[in-house]
């Protein structure tokens, strides 16, 4: 007797429970991907380039590329579409220059594709390096702010009309572990991708009720081409910390982010680590799935001893190589 009613005041409390912990938006499917129109920021290189790719061959998107450099546009057009020029436009602009030029380049953009609204935006372009602070310069910090934080409000301004004219649509940002963990040489990358969660947050709560979703991609170390070029100066202090979350291919850090994309999820993480740093800095974030924030629940606590033990080693990193600086002096 007194079995059963425990049994029905544990289930009563996991009812209440479940209906108190429900998300608090959630898509209505998953979003077919086929010749909708899909403005990817950066997409003639490395992550970007290789998200167009899978958007073309794999989901037959219709993909319009936003980059400045026009040669390294031309091979991109070349490459990713060389006998279907109709389904991939790639336009040369700064996305950190003004804001008309940005909407310009939109409103061009879906003219091209058969006057078609933006369905998604990647706000993937950024610019990357590793320096301590005192040798980043004020100028390093603006540029810096300009296109990391600045590009992504301005493109998506931008194409927020399209969304609302379609009823719907999908902004995503894309981070950085280093958006999530302020770590030695990154003072100004860190904060600008930091900045995006901040953006992210505000804008999902704003823009929940109009059937669009924002999703945030933590990638960790990625290999590109700006990686290989970050990698020529990187401080050994950063080298070394980012080596705990090891490197992953631009191929499978596009999956997941046409994944999470078409499923609306609010963050996008990778491997075991990924999963820990996302519950670890979980905070006010929304939820699109009740398993996600038990998950987090559960795991926060223990995140928080293993980042504090690893914050240890990477402190003992970063102090050790200034000793060594300090007798060389
Ligand atoms: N690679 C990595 O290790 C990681 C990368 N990330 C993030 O992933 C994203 C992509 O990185 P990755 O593929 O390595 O980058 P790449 O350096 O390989 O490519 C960057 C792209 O952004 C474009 N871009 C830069 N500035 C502007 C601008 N002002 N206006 C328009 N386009 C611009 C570049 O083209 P052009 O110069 O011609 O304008 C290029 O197409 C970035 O947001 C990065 O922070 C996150 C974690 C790890
Ligand atoms: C709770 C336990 C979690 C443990 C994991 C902590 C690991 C920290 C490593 C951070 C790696 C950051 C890579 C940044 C990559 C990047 O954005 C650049 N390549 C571009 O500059």
């Amino acid at each position: 007797m007194w079995l059963i009613i425990c049994a029905v005041i544990i289930i009563l409390i996991l009812l209440v429970l479940f209906y108190l912990l429900r998300p608090m938006y959630r898509p209505t499917c998953l979003l077919n991907l086929r010749d909708i129109h899909v403005v990817i920021t950066g997409g003639s290189s490395g992550i970007g380039k290789e998200l167009a790719r899978q958007l073309l061959n794999e989901h037959q998107a219709r993909v319009t590329i936003l980059a400045r450099n026009q040669k390294r546009l031309d091979e991109c057009q070349q490459e990713l579409a060389p006998d279907n020029h109709e389904r991939l436009l790639c336009l040369s602009v700064d996305i950190s220059g003004s804001y008309s030029n940005v909407q310009k380049a939109i409103e061009q953009a879906c003219q091209y594709h058969g006057n078609r609204p933006v369905s998604i935006l990647i706000n993937n372009a950024a610019v990357f390096f590793a320096k301590t602070f005192d040798e980043t310069t004020a100028d390093e910090f603006e540029q810096m702010v300009r296109i990391n934080y600045l590009g992504a409000v301005f493109c998506t301004k931008a194409c927020l009309s399209s969304m609302h004219q379609l009823g719907s649509g999908r902004i995503v940002l894309i981070s950085s572990q280093a958006g999530q963990i302020g770590i030695y040489g990154y003072t100004s990358y860190c904060s600008t991708k930091f900045a995006l969660k901040g953006l992210a947050e505000s804008l999902q709560m704003e823009l929940a009720r109009d059937n669009i979703y924002v999703t945030v991609v933590y990638p960790p170390d990625t290999d590109t081409p700006g990686l290989a070029e970050e990698n020529k100066t990187k401080p050994i202090e950063t080298q070394l910390i980012n080596e705990t979350s090891g490197v992953a291919s631009a191929e499978e850090v596009a999956r997941k982010i046409i994944k999470s994309t078409q499923r609306g999820s609010f963050s996008c993480w990778y491997g075991i680590n990924g999963f820990l740093l996302d519950c670890l800095t979980s905070g006010a974030q929304p939820i699109t799935n009740t398993l996600e924030l038990i998950s987090q629940c559960l795991t926060v606590g223990l995140a928080r001893l293993i980042i504090v033990g690893l914050l240890n080693t990477f402190y003992t990193i970063t102090r050790k190589r200034n000793s060594n600086k300090n007798k060389t002096n």
